[in-house]
C-alpha cells in the first residue's frame, strides 16, 4: 500500500511506555502516524483547517493533550468531524472521558473509546490510601515530622479505624467493586448506590440503597462516577446537609462530582471530619481552603500513575485504534455511543 492510500492516525499526546510505543509504531503497516505540530488550541484549530489532518481516520488522545486542543467540543468536533478532517473514531486513554463532549461527537460522526478495567485497580488503591490517609487523619502528623517537628506541639489529634465503619460507594462500575473488596479486608461494611442496581455477583453481595439513603448512613463516602451533567455537584450543602456528622469524603473520580467550595464549608464547620481527594474541580487549581487544611489527604491526580497501568492503559488505547482501522469498530465504545453503527 502506498503511504498516501493509507489511513492517518492522529496522536495527540505522548506515548510513554516502550510496549506501547512499539505497539503504536506498528500500526505504521496500516495507517500513516501523524502528529500535530500545533502547541495551542488556537494552531490547532487552524491546522485542521489548513488540511493536515485531511484522511483521519482515527486518534488517539490523552488527558494531557488538552493543553493542545482544549475540550474536544463542537468547535473542535467541526474541524476533526465529518466536515472536517473526517474523523471517525477518538480513542481517549483514560476512563473519564469528561473532556470530550459525547454529544457533539455523535453530531460530527466521531465515535470515542474510553479505557475501562485497565484503571480499576490502581484507582482503588489510590482510594483506600486516602481513605485510611483522612480516616486515621494521618496528613496532620506527617506534615509536622517534615517540618522537624516530630508529632506537634500538642500530640496530633486521635484518628479512628475503618474497622466495622460504613462505606457507601456512589457509582458501583469496575473501581467502585474493586474498591469494595479492598475496603471490606479493612473489616468494612460496604454499602452502595448506583444508576441500576447491581446482580448479587456483580455487587458482590454489597447491599443496594437509595442515594439519600447512602448519603445518611455512612460513615465513609467514596465517589467512583463518571463526571457528566447529571453528575456534576451531585454533592453539594444540601447533600453534606443529609450526611453524618464527622463524616469522610473520598474522592478519586473527578473533582465537580462535588462542589468543591461546598466541602471547604462542610471540612470548616466539623460536618466533614476529612476528606482524601485525587481530583479536583478546577485542576491544576486546588482550592485555597484545602490546601491550608492539614487534616486533609491530597495528591494531584494519581490514581492510575503506575508503570503497570499506564502501560496498560496506553496498549489498550492503542488495541482501540487498531480495532477502528481494521473492523471499523472500537474494542470498547463509551457507553453514550454503543448503539452508534455505520
Ligand atoms: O483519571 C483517570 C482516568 O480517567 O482514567
Amino acid at each position: 500500500m502506498s503511504s498516501s492510500s493509507k489511513p492517518k492516525v492522529l496522536l495527540l499526546g505522548e506515548i510513554d511506555h516502550q510496549p506501547a510505543k512499539d505497539a503504536f509504531n506498528s500500526l505504521s503497516a496500516i495507517a500513516e502516524l501523524v502528529k500535530p505540530k500545533s502547541t495551542n488550541r488556537e494552531d490547532f484549530i487552524k491546522e485542521c483547517k489548513s488540511g493536515a489532518f485531511n484522511g483521519v481516520k482515527a486518534a488517539y488522545r490523552t488527558f494531557n493533550s488538552v493543553s493542545i486542543t482544549g475540550k474536544i467540543d463542537g468547535e473542535v468536533c467541526e474541524v476533526l468531524g465529518k466536515k472536517g478532517a473526517g474523523l471517525e473514531f477518538l480513542s481517549h486513554n483514560g476512563a473519564g472521558y469528561d473532556q470530550c463532549n459525547t454529544a457533539d461527537c455523535t453530531a460530527a460522526g466521531i465515535r470515542i473509546s474510553n479505557v475501562p478495567t485497565a484503571v480499576n485497580a490502581a484507582t482503588a488503591d489510590t482510594a483506600i490510601y486516602l481513605m485510611l490517609g483522612a480516616v486515621r487523619n494521618f496528613n496532620y502528623p506527617l506534615l509536622n515530622l517534615r517540618k522537624g517537628d516530630w508529632r506537634g506541639k500538642q500530640p496530633p489529634p486521635l484518628g479512628h479505624d475503618p474497622e466495622g465503619k460504613v462505606l457507601g460507594i456512589l457509582g458501583m462500575g469496575g473501581i467502585g467493586r474493586d474498591l469494595k473488596k479492598k475496603a471490606e479486608a479493612f473489616g468494612m461494611k460496604v454499602i452502595y448506590h448506583n444508576r441500576n442496581k447491581l446482580s448479587e455477583e456483580m455487587s458482590g453481595g454489597a447491599k443496594y440503597v437509595g442515594f439519600g439513603e447512602l448519603l445518611k448512613t455512612c460513615d465513609v463516602i467514596s465517589l467512583n462516577v463518571p463526571l457528566n451533567d447529571s453528575t456534576r455537584h451531585m454533592i453539594s450543602t444540601p447533600q453534606f446537609d443529609m450526611m453524618k456528622d464527622s463524616v469522610v469524603i473520598v474522592n478519586t473520580a473527578r473533582g465537580a462530582v462535588i462542589d468543591e467550595a461546598a466541602l471547604v464549608k462542610a471540612l470548616d464547620s466539623g460536618k466533614v471530619y476529612s476528606c482524601g481527594l485525587d481530583v479536583y474541580e478546577e485542576e491544576p487549581k486546588v482550592h485555597p481552603g484545602l490546601v491550608d487544611n492539614p487534616h486533609v489527604t491530597l495528591l494531584p491526580h494519581m490514581g492510575t500513575w503506575t508503570v503497570e497501568t499506564q502501560t496498560e492503559m496506553e496498549l489498550w488505547n492503542i488495541s482501540n485504534v487498531r480495532s477502528a482501522l481494521e473492523t471499523g469498530q472500537l474494542r470498547s465504545p463509551v457507553p453514550e455511543q454503543r448503539v452508534m453503527k455505520d
